[in-house]
Parts: C-alpha cells; structure tokens; sequence
C-alpha cells in the first residue's frame, strides 16, 4: 500500500450578518465567517491537505471564488468533491488531524458532531476525525476574534 501526508491552513475574517458554519455544522454565535462559499474555515483546511497529499494544488484553484457556482456553496459539497478528485487518482482517506483556533465560540460540546458529519462526508469512520480547539490566548487576529483559522494534516492512502 502506498502511503502520502498533507497539510491544509485557512483563514477567515469574523463579521456581523453572516452565520457561523465550521466543521460541516452552523454553530450559534454573534459573528460569521466571511467567504465566497459558507466560508468553513476548518472544511477549507482538509480540502488543502487532502490536495496537496495527492499534489492537485489547492481549493481555490479546483473552486475558484469567481464562480458563481460556488457562492454560498456548502462546504461539504466541496469537500465530498474533493474525496472525489482523489480518489480519481486511486486515492482514499486514511486519517484526517485539525486543529481550529477560536477564542469564541467554545467548540468542545460540538466537536464530536463535526466528527461524525465529515466522517459522514469523506466516507470514513468519526474516528478516523480527529479535530482539536485552541484560543490563541487572546493574542493575534484569531485573539482579538477577528477571525478563525484551522490547520488539517491527514493521510491517504491506495494500493
Ligand atoms: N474555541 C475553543 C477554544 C478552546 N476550546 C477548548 O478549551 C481548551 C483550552 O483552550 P486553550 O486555548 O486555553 O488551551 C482546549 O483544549 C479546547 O478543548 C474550545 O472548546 N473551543
Ligand atoms: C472555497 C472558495 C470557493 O467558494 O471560496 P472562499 O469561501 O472564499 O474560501 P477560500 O478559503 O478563500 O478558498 C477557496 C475558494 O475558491
């Protein structure tokens, strides 16, 4: 069996009128992410880093934010087709690693459903999920909640 890692990072500015979507999920808060798509930050980053294990560039290139097929796209529908862009090249997804850096909201509570609903997603088990929450210590954009950021290390894997 063949083996390869990635790594994806995305950013997204935090403002009012937008709704909070990361991890697949809308989350209840005062502020949302700003984007061409639903603008989930934390799905941006695995679709980085499930590219770049298979060396097929980046999100934006696949998904350009100049389409009008993709504005307010859903995430998961480009995460779904991005399983699908590797797994042209004889790709499957191993394991997926991520960590989001928010000061606000609080992610814990609601980490075990993003789990579940991107596993859902990639066709994997919620175990093969792992995602982690960090603050930054108030220092920083993702401090001063400007806005939030996500890292993803993942691994796939063919015969
Ligand atoms: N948006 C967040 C940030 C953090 N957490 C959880 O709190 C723990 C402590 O965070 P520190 O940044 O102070 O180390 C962290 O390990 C997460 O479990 C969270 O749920 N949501
Ligand atoms: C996802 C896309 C496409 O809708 O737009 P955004 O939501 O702005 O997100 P970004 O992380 O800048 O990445 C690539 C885009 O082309």
């Amino acid at each position: 069996m063949k083996i390869r890692v990635g790594f994806g990072f995305d950013v997204h500015r935090l403002v009012e009128g937008r709704e909070l979507w990361l991890g697949g999920i809308r989350l209840e808060h005062e502020l949302g992410l700003l984007g061409h798509s639903d603008a989930d930050v934390l799905i941006h980053a695995i679709c980085d880093a499930l590219l770049g294990a298979a060396n097929m560039r980046d999100i934006g290139y696949h998904f350009p934010d100049t389409a009008g097929e993709f504005k307010n796209i859903d995430s998961k529908i480009l995460l779904a087709r991005t399983v699908d862009l590797i797994a042209e090249k004889g790709w499957r997804v191993g394991n997926i690693d991520a960590t989001v850096c928010a000061e606000r909201p609080k992610l814990k509570a609601r980490i075990p459903e993003m789990q579940e609903v991107l596993a859902h997603v990639m066709g994997v088990e919620a175990d093969d999920v792992s995602i982690k929450a960090t603050t930054t210590e108030k220092l920083g954009f993702t401090g001063r909640e400007e806005g939030i950021s996500a890292y993803a290390t993942v691994l796939i894997e063919k015969d």
